[in-house]
């Protein structure tokens, strides 16, 4: 599996940027064994959960037409790092509470030359009222992070009005859209689509990517502090 996937790859995305996605995963999976990062071990399982999976936004022009994008509790760098290797004339910030996860990003990415990326160590209900990122970005991505209705909350308010949130969700994504459709649209968002690239002869991804337009700007008020999203979710 492992060498199918490294030659699906380098036919889509060339030599060297396959190269640098091999090495950040070797890396990772080396740090791994003293810092937790990922509870997957196995080389052609990474290439595929992590590093393939991560890719699934490539194949969607409203992620193309980015130019600045948020990944929204990035933990090892993902989706983030494999994003920026493979779109390196985007800038991506890559978000996390736990600093020592960013520092081990920080150490790769240096080690690799990885430099279309700004590493905040920030709680997303903080980053959303700070002016220098508040509705500035065109995609924010997440995964893993949150349920539906609270990562929106976390990361609507960084996105401009006309760009896109696009959470990477497994298969509960339609139960969490019922439960977050009030929330996404209190928060100015409008569901457009949702695709399943895992069911896409050209991509390998157990993750079901949702679409959510920034039609109008997010009332102030949001996000809230720490733990409110999740005592008082928005209905
Ligand atoms: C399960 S990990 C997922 C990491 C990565 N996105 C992935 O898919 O492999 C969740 C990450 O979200 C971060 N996180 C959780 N709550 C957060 C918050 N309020 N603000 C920023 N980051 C947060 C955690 O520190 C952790 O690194």
């Amino acid at each position: 599996m492992k060498d199918n996937l490294i030659s699906e790859l380098s036919g889509r995305y060339g030599d060297d940027k396959t190269d640098k996605l091999v090495r950040y995963m070797q890396r990772i999976r080396d740090i791994n064994e003293h810092i937790n990062l990922t509870a997957v071990r196995e080389e052609g399982e990474f290439l595929e959960k992590h590093i393939v999976d991560s890719l699934a936004c490539n194949d969607y022009e409203e992620f193309q037409r980015a130019k600045l994008v948020v990944d929204m509790g990035t933990g090892g760098g993902f989706p983030g790092i494999p994003l920026a290797v493979t779109n390196p004339d985007k800038k991506f910030i890559l978000v996390d509470s736990l600093n020592k996860r960013l520092k081990v990003i920080d150490q790769v990415a240096e080690e690799l030359g990885i430099r279309n990326i700004e590493l905040v160590h920030v709680r997303a209900e903080d980053m959303g009222h700070n002016v220098k990122y508040r509705e500035k970005v065109d995609v924010c991505v997440s995964r893993a992070v949150a349920s539906l209705d609270i990562l929106s909350e976390w990361c609507l308010p960084l996105v401009k009005k006309g760009g896109y949130f696009i959470p990477y969700k497994g298969e509960s994504a339609e139960d969490e859209l019922t439960s977050a459709d009030a929330a996404i649209r209190v928060l100015g968002g409008n569901v457009e689509k949702i695709e399943n690239p895992s069911q896409d002869k050209n991509a390998i991804s157990g993750h079901r990517l949702i679409f959510i337009r920034k039609c109008n700007s997010t009332p102030k008020r949001f996000p809230r502090k720490p733990g409110i999203a999740k005592k008082s979710p928005i209905r």
